[in-house]
């Protein structure tokens, strides 16, 4: 059971710490609620300053992530949703201690594996040059494996894309299609942790849909682990698991999709006043 909703922050430090200390018990009931109560991600105190701004962009973040459950991050424009996301697979280096995948600190972890296990999703999707195929062979490849016909087909039929995409080229392909052939070719690197950034922002309703069919399959089946940042809060209420909401630099609220109503915090009731 998740707790209710926290009380909202002044900017005294005491109260600073308590809300951290309230997040960390709740963070630690959705714990329970994982597969298997795994904490797959662990941020502590995630802290990121900025060049030239009085105010830090990240303002010591603690969550931790269940494995094989879809985590929702919402909040205002400029909040730090994006810088948290990057975080988790060094797109940025977090300082030691603060990000923990499967209890290592990834700042330990060889980066190009860690980025394997952590697959990253943008908005747009950028594709390599050549085939459908080929993108999708690209990361296996990079590791001297080279995926069989029938592994680039099943990859394919698990981001959504019927066999006919096998041999096209990126510029043939729709932004939604193409959403698909980079989902699929970060499959290919098997991950376990898929971290998406406002993935389906680019696209159109069914595309969208077709896409979130997709990552819910993906937690059901292969018990992946997905953060998704969205500005859509009914997309995460369709599927996420947990929604943490980000006001700020600060996560305010930690609460499950259907209780999103309930959040107390003033900017995040703003926020989800305007959004709705
Ligand atoms: N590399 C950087 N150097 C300096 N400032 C940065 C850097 N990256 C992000 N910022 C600043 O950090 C803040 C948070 O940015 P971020 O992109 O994480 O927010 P966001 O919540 O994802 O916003 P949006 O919803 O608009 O995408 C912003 O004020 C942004 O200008």
């Amino acid at each position: 059971m998740i707790a209710d909703a926290i009380t909202p922050p002044d900017n005294s430090d005491g109260i600073r710490h308590q809300l951290r200390e309230h997040l960390l018990v709740v963070s630690d009931e959705i714990e329970n609620g994982g597969v298997d109560g795994h904490v797959k991600i662990r941020i502590r105190n995630l802290t990121k300053l900025s060049n030239g701004m009085e105010d830090p962009i990240l303002r010591g973040i603690s969550v931790d992530i269940p494995k094989g459950k879809i985590v929702g991050i919402i909040g205002p424009s400029g909040g730090g949703k994006s810088t948290t996301l990057r975080a988790l697979n060094r797109l940025w280096e977090p300082p030691a201690g603060t990000v923990f995948l499967d209890g290592h600190d990834i700042v330990n972890l060889d980066i190009l594996g860690l980025r394997r296990k952590v697959g990253m999703l943008f908005q747009l999707p950028v594709l390599f040059e050549g085939t459908v195929a080929d993108n999708i062979r690209y990361g296996p490849q990079l590791r001297g494996e080279k995926l069989s016909d029938d592994e680039v087909h099943k990859l394919l039929n698990l981001a959504d894309l019927d066999s006919s995409f096998f041999s096209k080229i990126g510029s043939e392909l729709s932004v939604g299609q193409a959403q698909r052939v980079a989902l699929a070719r970060t499959l290919a690197n098997a991950p376990e942790v898929l971290l998406l950034d406002e993935p389906t922002s680019a696209l159109d309703p069914i595309s969208t849909e077709n896409i979130e069919e997709v990552l819910v399959k993906l937690k059901k089946k292969w018990g992946l682990t997905i953060v998704m940042v969205s500005h859509s809060i009914k997309q995460i209420q369709r599927i996420a698991d947990i929604v943490c909401l980000l006001v700020k630099g600060e996560i305010v609220e930690i609460l499950p999709p259907n209780k999103l109503c309930e959040a107390k915090h003033p900017m995040a009731l703003k926020f989800l006043e305007l959004s709705s």
